[in-house]
């Protein structure tokens, strides 16, 4: 069945065990993404990749390329697929985890910084406090995810998450990548709460049984969406069981 975006979701129902946050777009604008992280990495992607030849991890993930692109590739025709999918923002994931490797780099040498929306961390901070668990689902690799929060504005956030899941659970689109996760939280989908600025991620959360609830950076301000973490404020209780990793 199609998945209806139009319909407004439920707000938070309680309780909520674990709260879940897309990143760009969510925790930080979409253009630092587009603009800066995603140009960075193509434009050392060709170059990194020959500098890095002979690694094991390299070679398999040459391996996963051609497997995607379903024909044998070289490395430069491998460069060259990599690139297109960059140029087309496909969430693949031998290039996210080529880009996460690439952005390393920039992030060690103070080069990169997830420039985080300022309700971001006292929100994360006082769910915390309340006993919420904090996951995060991005299509970015684990790595990158892990560079981006840990390289931020506000400092390394990465100790308030305890858990973290990309594409290898598969797509933000599909219902069933939701009731895996579920899974491996062992908790019910009712007790999920995503966040995302993406309404077909929002509606394929829902269609698993989570809540899920839109966030709207800029512009106008449908009913059932939030502008920023601080509208959740007051709206989520102590959950019973506290499952943090
Ligand atoms: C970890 S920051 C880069 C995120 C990324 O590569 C991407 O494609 C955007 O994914 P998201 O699911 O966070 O919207
Ligand atoms: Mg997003």
């Amino acid at each position: 069945m199609p998945l209806d975006t139009t319909q407004p979701g439920p707000t938070v129902q309680q309780p909520v065990a674990v709260i879940v946050c897309d990143l760009e777009g969510t925790v930080a604008p979409i253009d630092y993404v587009q603009q800066v992280l995603f140009p960075y990495a193509r434009q050392r992607l060709a170059g990194w990749l020959q500098a890095h030849a002979g690694e094991l991890r390299v070679a398999q993930l040459l391996a996963d390329v051609a497997a995607e692109a379903g024909q044998p590739l070289d490395l430069a025709a491998a460069a060259s697929q990599l690139l297109a999918w960059s140029d087309a923002d496909r969430k693949i994931a031998p290039l996210k985890t080529l880009q996460g490797w690439i952005w390393q780099q920039g992030y060690a040498s103070g080069e990169l910084q997830a420039p985080l929306y300022p309700d971001v961390k006292p929100a994360l901070q006082a769910w915390r406090a309340q006993g919420l668990t904090l996951a995060v689902y991005s299509s970015g690799s684990v790595a990158a995810q892990q560079l981006f929060l840990g390289h931020s504005s506000a400092g390394d956030l990465r100790p308030l998450f305890g858990h973290w899941f990309d594409t290898a659970v598969g797509g933000k689109l599909q219902p069933a990548s939701y009731r895996a996760i579920a899974a491996q939280l062992r908790q019910p989908a009712v007790q999920l709460l995503f966040l995302s600025d993406h309404p077909g991620e929002i509606a394929a959360a829902r269609e698993a049984g989570w809540q899920a609830i839109q966030v709207v950076r800029d512009g106008p301000l449908p009913p059932a969406v939030i502008a920023s973490f601080a509208g959740l404020a007051g709206q989520l209780t102590r959950l019973p069981q506290p499952v943090h990793g």
